[in-house]
This record gives structure tokens, sequence and C-alpha cells, in this order.
């Protein structure tokens, strides 16, 4: 069951590196355009958090401009990546994030590459969050993490990266093994792209791999009120 947010409460940060450099690991199925499957991963992470904390409070940080383009026309904020890799892209977006809600809102990282995550899923970790200081939601591995959180933007410590999940604890964040498996579930390789599919997957990853033939009986469950 999702929990319900204070409008303004949160603010979330979602870096995507897009371009032709983005997820290397993950060779995509044949007759899909990498590029365009690397971008509809992130399209659906970011509409899942627009969904739980509304668009203009969600901070993009990228330098693609497809991705730019797309999240700008949905009220998303864009964020020029500094081009010094992922911690430094999360601090841009958290400088900016702090400016999207008066008083400032608590502010969170979720990396761009969950594309089953639910707009409730997004809220039910948020809430989760909510009563510490630093939070870290690891991974399905429970090595990586997916959600990094804070309570201003100053106090965000990203150590993302190989087994971030216990640098982010050792840099004071609680740790959230939180039942919430769509949003665990980050797509690096083809086998954990073949684990988001069983979960269920947004819009646009469903329509880039329609012809795949995603099970009906997983996107019935994603559109279940009880299982969101
Ligand atoms: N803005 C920005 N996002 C990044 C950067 N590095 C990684 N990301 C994003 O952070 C998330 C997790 O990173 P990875 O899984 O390593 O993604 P990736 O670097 O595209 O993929 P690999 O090449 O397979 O490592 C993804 O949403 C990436 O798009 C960066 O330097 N800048
Ligand atoms: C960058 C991270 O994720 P990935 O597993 O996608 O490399 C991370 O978990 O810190």
């Amino acid at each position: 069951m999702s929990r319900a947010l204070a409008p303004g409460s949160w603010a979330v940060v979602v870096p995507v590196k897009g371009g032709p450099r983005a997820k290397s690991r993950l060779r995509a199925p044949d007759g899909v355009d990498h590029g365009q499957l690397a971008t509809a991963l992130a399209l659906d992470t970011v509409t899942a958090v627009a969904g739980a904390v509304g668009p203009a409070r969600v901070v993009v940080v990228t330098s693609d401009p497809t991705v730019a383009a797309t999240v700008a026309a949905t009220g998303a904020v864009v964020v020029p990546d500094p081009g010094a890799g992922l911690d430094a892209a999360v601090l841009a977006g958290a400088r900016r994030a702090a400016g999207t809600a008066s008083p400032a809102p608590r502010v969170a990282a979720l990396l761009g590459d969950v594309p089953s995550a639910t707009a409730g899923d997004v809220a039910t970790a948020l809430a989760a969050a909510t009563p510490y200081d630093a939070a870290v939601v690891p991974d399905a591995d429970g090595v990586g993490t997916v959600l990094l959180t804070a309570r201003t933007s100053e106090t965000l410590r990203p150590r993302f990266g190989g087994a971030s999940a216990l640098a982010h604890e050792q840099a004071g964040a609680v740790r959230l093994d939180l039942d919430l498996p769509r949003l665990r579930r980050d797509v690096d390789d083809e086998a954990s792209l073949r684990r988001a599919l069983s979960l269920g997957v947004g819009d646009h990853t469903a329509a880039l791999l329609a012809h795949l033939g995603t099970p009906a009986a997983d996107r019935d469950e994603r559109d279940d009120p009880r299982t969101a």
C-alpha cells in the first residue's frame, strides 16, 4: 500500500547519463535500438518519480538532448551534467532541488534505471525515509543503491558506484531494506532487464519492447492497486 506525501516535502534528483555511452553493460534485445532503450528506462523512472512528488520537484541531471527535451516538456527541472561523474551529477541536482519548494524540501536521489518502479513505490520509500536524517534503499542484490535520501541538499552524501549501499551506510545513511521489488530492480544487463520485464515496466520501456511479448499477467499485476 502506498503512502501519501505532504506536497512539497520532497524533491528527487534523477541522474541520467544518456547518449551513446549510457548503459554500456546492457545489450539491447535484437531489433531494439540501444540508445532508445536507455532513454526509455530513464523516462519510465522519471515518470514514476513525477507521479510521487509532482513534476516540478523532479530534477533530472543530464546532458542528453532527447532526455532533456522530453522531461522538460513534462514540467521537470533539467540541470546540465557537470561531466565529472555520477556523484558530481547528483550533487549538482541536489543544489537545484533545494529551490523547488518553500520551505526547502528533503532531497533524494533515485538512479535513472528503475523502469519497474511505480509512483506508489517511490512515495512509500520516501515516506519510510522521512524520519531519518539520511537513508539508503539498496538494489535487489543488496549491494548497490537505488535511492539515497537526506534531510537537506547540503547533507546528501552520494557515494555511488560498486558496493554503494554499504558506502552510503558508512557515510551515515540508515539502510532501509524495503519490500518494494519494483523500486529495487535496477537494469544493468540483460538478466536484470528480464527481471524488470517480469515485474512490469513503465509505458516507454513496454512500448519499445512490446514485440518481445511482456507477459500480460505481469502487466495486470503492475496495475493492481493491491500490489501498487
Ligand atoms: N547525469 C549522469 N548520470 C549518470 C552518470 N553515470 C551514471 N549515471 C546514471 O546513473 C544511473 C546508474 O548508473 P549505471 O547503472 O552505471 O549506468 P550507466 O553508466 O549508464 O551504465 P554502464 O555503462 O553499464 O555502467 C543510470 O541512470 C545512469 O544514467 C553520469 O556521469 N552523469
Ligand atoms: C551506480 C550504481 O548502480 P549500478 O548497479 O547501476 O552500477 C550504484 O548502485 O551505486
